[in-house]
């Protein structure tokens, strides 16, 4: 019989990260083989220096050219090694040459995904100020996705065990997220957030909207108005076309509500109102999802983590959770 495992990519991130050190940990963990056939993208040298410090010796690595050369054998973790990285690349410090192999990495994936070669791509943290430093103007991997695939705009979804959050604006400032939710983004946000929901087989997902101001305004007591300008008129349009929609409401109170389960999904409107529900639950469960692209990406939903890198203590679970959603989204597509 046939293995109806998907193939996923999983990119190596930031060489000076926790990346390497998690990736071997998901290779020790029984769970990884489960869900998936996995490859890494990334290279094979500093995912060696990973192992050892870690003493997992019950995961070897096989640097290989092409995916054509990986065999998905237990315990054995092919890597598409496209040695980038120096042997001596310190942990914990910002690096251009790890920010330019961060973006290198998830370009052979993107490639590989678009040739249907593998099924999703599954992403360790990379650092943006890395990113930068290595010459790639991205805000994440998120805006870095869309434009390698060539779509103009999708939307990050962050999954915890009892709570979906997506967000209408992520990577910009206040001042200038708040310039940037109008109508139509709203909607198109929401859109994207209902259509994932429906491909999960939720039938009729009860969704939430936050507003923008304390109290979501108040009635005019906080703010100028922004929830009527900016958010009702999507919410209207979409109940018309019979959306379960609740909102905007006092986005504190919608969390508290979204806690105890009377939602299926929120709809926050700029990164920490939505991010910060979701990494107070802990960073093992999260995932990170980008909804809207034509191919498949999950995400750890924490970042390189400089502090503790390479000393062997960053939890594997967020990852080893992102890939088990990439794979099933992977197996529905
Ligand atoms: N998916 C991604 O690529 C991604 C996600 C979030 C942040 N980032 C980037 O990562 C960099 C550092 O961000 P930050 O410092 O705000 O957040 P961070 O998530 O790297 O670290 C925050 C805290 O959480 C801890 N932590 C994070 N992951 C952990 C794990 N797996 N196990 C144990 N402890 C863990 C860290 O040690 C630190 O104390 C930034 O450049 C940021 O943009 C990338
Ligand atoms: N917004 C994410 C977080 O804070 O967890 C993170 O920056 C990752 O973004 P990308 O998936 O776009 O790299």
């Amino acid at each position: 019989m046939s293995d109806q495992r998907p193939v996923i990519g999983i990119t190596m991130g930031d060489a000076a990260g926790i990346g390497p050190e998690i990736i071997v940990k998901s290779y020790a963990n029984p769970d990884l083989y489960r869900y998936a056939r996995a490859v890494v993208i990334g290279d094979a040298g500093r995912l060696a220096k990973a192992r050892d410090l870690l003493g997992v010796q019950s995961v070897q690595i096989r640097a290989i050219e092409t995916i054509d050369e990986a065999q998905f054998v237990p315990g054995v973790m092919d890597c598409i090694d496209l040695r980038l990285i120096p042997d001596d690349l310190p942990f914990g410090k910002l690096s251009a040459i790890a920010g330019d192999g961060a973006y290198q990495f998830i370009a052979r994936a993107v490639e590989l995904a678009k040739q249907g070669r593998i099924g999703a791509i599954c992403t360790a943290p990379l650092n943006k100020e890395a990113l930068h430093a290595g010459g790639h103007k991205f805000p994440g991997h998120t805006e870095m996705l869309a434009h390698l695939t060539g779509v103009e705009e999708v939307s990050m979804m962050l999954v915890a065990p009892n709570l979906r959050v997506i967000h209408v604006t992520t990577h910009i400032g206040i001042i200038d997220a708040i310039r940037k939710i109008e109508p139509g983004l709203v909607q198109r946000t929401i859109e994207r957030g209902y259509n994932t929901l429906r491909k999960a087989q939720i039938q009729n997902p009860r969704i939430a909207v936050c507003g923008i101001n304390p109290h979501a305004g108040e009635n005019g007591l906080f703010g100028y108005g922004e929830e009527e300008e900016k958010i009702v008129p999507a919410i209207e349009a979409l109940r018309a076309q019979g959306l379960n929609i609740e909102g905007p409401l006092p986005a504190d109170t919608l969390f508290f509500r979204a806690g105890r389960g009377d939602f299926d999904l929120v709809v926050a409107m700029y990164h920490d109102q939505g991010h910060g529900p979701v990494k107070v639950m802990g960073l093992e469960a999260g995932v990170n999802i980008t909804v809207g692209l034509d191919v498949i990406r999950t995400s750890v939903d924490h970042g390189t983590a400089f502090d503790i890198a390479g000393k062997g203590i960053a939890d594997e679970r967020s990852l080893i959770e992102a890939l088990r959603q990439g794979a099933e989204l992977a197996s529905r597509h």
